[in-house]
């Protein structure tokens, strides 16, 4: 049996895990690992390495053969402030792979609060009158009308983990 750890007892990412895992292979363990990084993430290297943090505290921290961090962030460009996401695979061979889910577009109010120094987890619940919108659809839900929600591209973001971290195995 291969020991895994998850850095995170949020539902939508430890879901997202169990999801993708073959449960006779792996065993999974959820932990809640420090991110080393801000809680609102403001860039792809900041939310990157909040997802390294997470990995390699789980493996650490779980004795395990594999770590996983998903970490959520948001990036500034020329067209907006964007959702985005990240996720890193740690072994104890030492090994590091990661991946990057899909970005969306915010809407000018929510960005303008974010980038007036709010969180957006609560500036989800206050746009929506939902509580527990990271658990659930996530903002990527809530704007894509639910036919993307948080936990299903987290799914996204593990299979090019688990997939990459397979991959390696058999090159070995
Ligand atoms: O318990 P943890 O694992 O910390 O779960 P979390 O929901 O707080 O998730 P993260 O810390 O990885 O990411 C929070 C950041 O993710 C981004 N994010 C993207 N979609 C989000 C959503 O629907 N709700 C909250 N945060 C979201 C946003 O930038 C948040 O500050
Ligand atoms: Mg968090």
């Amino acid at each position: 049996m291969i020991k895994a750890a998850i850095g995170s007892e949020n539902s939508a990412k430890v879901k997202a895990v169990e999801d993708v895992i073959d449960s006779r292979l792996i065993s999974l363990t959820a932990l809640n690992a420090e991110s080393g990084v801000a809680e609102q993430p403001f860039s792809d290297e900041e939310t990157i390495s909040g997802a390294i943090n997470r990995a390699a505290f789980s493996l650490e921290h779980e004795n395990a053969d594999i770590g996983i961090g998903l970490e959520g962030g948001v990036v500034e460009t020329d067209r907006g402030v964007f959702v985005c996401n990240w996720g890193a695979l740690v072994t104890k061979e030492g090994d590091t792979f990661i991946a990057g889910g899909a970005r969306i577009p915010l809407p000018a109010a929510v960005a303008d609060r974010l980038l007036a120094g709010e969180e957006l987890g609560p500036i989800m619940e206050n746009y929506t009158k939902k509580n527990n919108i990271r658990k659930e659809e996530g903002a990527i839900g809530v704007f894509t009308n639910e036919r993307i929600v948080r936990s299903e591209m987290f799914v996204h973001v593990v299979k090019m983990l688990i997939g990459q971290w397979e991959y390696s195995q058999v090159r070995r």
